[in-house]
């Protein structure tokens, strides 16, 4: 699918650059319902690393997820991503470092089903500054195309299948071309032959982009670099390679 021509009025493929943020996780705790639901001593991948988490369910990794993403706080510890420590940030500054840094592929993709394909990945548009928005638009008009959806920009997404709605949830991710990406069990509502082109297309993202994905998924951990298990909130042994 990375390979899909781009046709003459749509943006040509740029040629991926190295890239991506360090992950540094020191002592970091999340705590909810008076419960301990994550407990991660240490973490550190480099630039444009792939990681995946792994675990069996209710072990805590989307947990974990969402709070490298800084979308749950962290109850102690300290997560830092590109050298700027993002517990410390609050409010509208953790915010404006998500739009800036970070895209989320969700589990269950987050589409407005009235919107079109290109709409809602050009979501993140509506959130950011005038001067940024073509850009932002243009992101998400390339990466739609390069992942085979450039017939349907205009399509609803109540009329997508379950594998294009997913890829119209990794174009927003992508649109805004972050260093940082975190997917959440990203091929889980896929057929095996969308999930195989899905995995090559997030591999290819390697060295690009720094990749962490939770996924129960074997075909996708055996193409991401580094594999970290959670048991009961915590690794179950050190960092893997995959
Ligand atoms: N806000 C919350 N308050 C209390 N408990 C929570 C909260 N969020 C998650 N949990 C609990 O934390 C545990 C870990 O949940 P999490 O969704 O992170 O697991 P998971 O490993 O991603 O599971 P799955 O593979 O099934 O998606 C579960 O027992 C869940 O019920």
């Amino acid at each position: 699918m990375l390979a899909a021509a781009p046709t003459a009025a749509r943006p040509a493929a740029r040629a991926p650059e190295p890239g991506g943020a360090a992950l540094s996780v020191r002592g970091l705790t999340v705590e909810a319902g008076g419960r301990r639901l994550v407990s991660l001593p240490a973490l550190d991948l480099s630039p444009g690393a792939t990681l995946a988490v792994t675990g069996p369910s209710g072990a805590g990794k989307s947990t974990l997820l969402f709070a490298l993403a800084g979308l749950i706080p962290a109850s102690g510890g300290r997560i830092d991503w590109g050298g700027e420590e993002i517990t410390a940030l609050r409010g509208a500054a953790r915010a404006d470092w998500r739009r800036r840094q970070l895209g989320i592929i969700f589990q269950d993709h987050q589409l407005f089903d009235e919107m079109s394909a290109l709409d809602n990945a050009a979501l993140g548009a509506a959130y950011a500054p005038r001067a940024e928005r073509a850009a932002l638009r243009d992101g998400a008009a390339h990466w739609l195309e390069r992942l085979g959806l450039g017939d349907k920009l205009a399509q609803r997404a109540l009329s997508l299948s379950g594998g294009e709605r997913q890829r119209v949830s990794i174009a927003r991710a992508l649109a805004a071309d972050p260093p940082i990406l975190l997917a959440d069990e990203p091929t889980a509502s896929l057929d095996r032959a969308s999930a195989d082109r899905l995995i090559a297309d997030l591999a290819g993202l390697a060295g690009t982009r720094t990749l962490v994905a939770v996924t129960h998924d074997a075909a996708l951990v055996a193409r991401l670099g580094r594999r970290l298990e959670i048991r009961d909130g915590a690794p179950a042994g050190g960092l893997a390679d995959a």
